[in-house]
């Protein structure tokens, strides 16, 4: 699935005697049109596009719980946020302590969902790595410690990162405390 967030293009509250205010693109729920002088010119589609009104909570519902949920039956998920520089990517990934991320919603939930299955036993463990510059290093030792990983193919083709540390957990706050150590 590919979700887009976008922000307004026009003047929030600007007066009617203002200055009209150049349109460059307008968007609905799964498109985003590119506007040049006043006509529309080329068309981007995603499964959905969210508008500055729409809360983390609402992108969070809409997009990512599914795919937790399913993550919790045996499927294979990621999230993954993109986009330049102070575009949002931390405010909607991590939120703050009012509007919560999406981490932290997935976490809960992963936890939750693990309630539905009582029959069923389950090992979560977590890591937390930074991809800089090509450089992967791992976030949960510490610091003085710190040197570059390297990734890995196994025999069967999968992509590992080579001696990441893997924390065992069995509550939301011991992966929030982790993330916060890391
Ligand atoms: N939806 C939002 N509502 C309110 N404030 C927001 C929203 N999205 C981002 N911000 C604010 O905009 C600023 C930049 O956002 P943020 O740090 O999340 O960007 P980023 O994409 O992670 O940037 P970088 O790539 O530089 O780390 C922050 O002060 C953040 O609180």
């Amino acid at each position: 699935m590919l979700a887009l967030l976008i922000e307004s293009n026009r003047e929030e509250g600007a007066s009617e005697n203002a200055e009209p205010v150049q349109i460059f693109w307008e968007a609905d729920e799964k498109s985003i049109h590119q506007i040049d002088d006043g006509n529309s010119t080329k068309s981007f589609s995603f499964d959905r596009v969210f508008a500055a009104h729409e809360t983390t909570s609402q992108l969070y519902n809409g997009i990512a719980k599914p795919l937790v949920v399913h993550t919790v039956e045996g499927y294979n998920g990621t999230i993954f946020a993109y986009g330049q520089t102070s575009s949002g990517k931390t405010f909607t990934m991590m939120g703050t302590s009012r509007t919560p991320g999406v981490i932290p919603q997935a976490v809960e939930d992963v936890f939750q969902s693990i309630k539905n299955f009582p029959e069923k036993e389950f090992l979560l463990r977590v890591s937390y790595m930074e991809i800089y510059n090509e450089t992967v290093t791992d976030l949960l030792v510490d610091s003085w410690k710190r040197k570059p990983l390297e990734v890995r193919e196994q025999i069967n083709k999968n992509i590992y990162v080579a001696d990441l540390t893997e924390e065992l957990v069995t509550s939301s706050a011991q992966v929030l405390a982790w993330i916060r150590k890391g």
